[in-house]
């Protein structure tokens, strides 16, 4: 499993401000763990603990599991210009927890170009959602394109929105040249699992 040459695997979770990525977490951890799967988060924020905070109440995961990264400028600068904080951050919770198969990283909200460094994480996936608008595909940004995994969230308020969820979906492949994208309500706990999956394949090498 410890392919990686550090430890547990370590996926990023990225994407616009108030996008569910932390949403998407409170519905992957039960998930996750439920398939026997060891593991722990990194939140970042800007000058708070806010996320970790919240996932802590949350009692999804014991504390020590949850740690908090204070990006202090923008939050790309800690995923990718200079991950130390982050990679520190990580290398930690291996020392802890010597089992641990993996981490999943969140990023502050940030805009469609934020990417990851490979330093940091092995896999990561962007998360957009539908009241963004269903023009945010169309506009190409690196996070959109390049991440391993695209997550379309809130799919539950397209009728709200005006947001054809169909073409979005496809426009989203077609600007990825057909790697995945998936389509999630964290409300209703809809498509949760099919994310878990691909984690699983991709870094875990687990089926469901
Ligand atoms: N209707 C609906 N609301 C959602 C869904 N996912 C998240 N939300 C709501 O969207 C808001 C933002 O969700 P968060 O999980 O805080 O988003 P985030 O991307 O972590 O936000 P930042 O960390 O501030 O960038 C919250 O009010 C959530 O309850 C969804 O699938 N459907």
């Amino acid at each position: 499993m410890r392919t990686n040459g550090h430890g547990a695997a370590r996926v990023g979770i990225g994407g616009p401000v108030g996008s569910g990525k932390t949403a998407l977490l409170e519905r992957l951890i039960p998930l996750l763990r439920g398939r026997g799967i060891d593991l722990a988060v990194i939140t970042n924020d800007l000058v708070t603990h806010e996320d970790a905070e919240r996932l802590r109440r949350a009692r999804l995961l014991e504390p020590e599991r949850i740690l908090a990264v204070e990006a202090g400028a923008c939050p790309h600068t800690v995923i990718r210009e200079d991950p130390t904080l982050n990679m520190e951050a990580a290398d930690s919770l291996d020392r802890i927890f010597p089992d641990l198969d993996l981490i999943l990283i969140e990023s502050g909200g940030d805009n469609l170009a934020s990417t990851f460094s490979l330093d940091l994480v092995d896999y990561w996936l962007f998360v957009i959602d539908v009241a963004g608008g269903d023009d945010i595909p169309r506009k190409r940004g690196p996070g959109v394109i390049q991440s391993d995994l695209l997550v379309i969230n809130k799919i539950d308020l397209h009728p709200y929105v005006g947001v054809d969820l169909q073409r979005m979906r496809a426009e989203a492949a077609a600007v990825r040249n057909g790697r995945p994208v998936l389509c999630t309500n964290c409300r209703a706990d809809e498509g949760i699992a099919a994310v878990a999956d691909a984690l699983c394949d991709a870094v875990l090498y687990r089926g469901a």
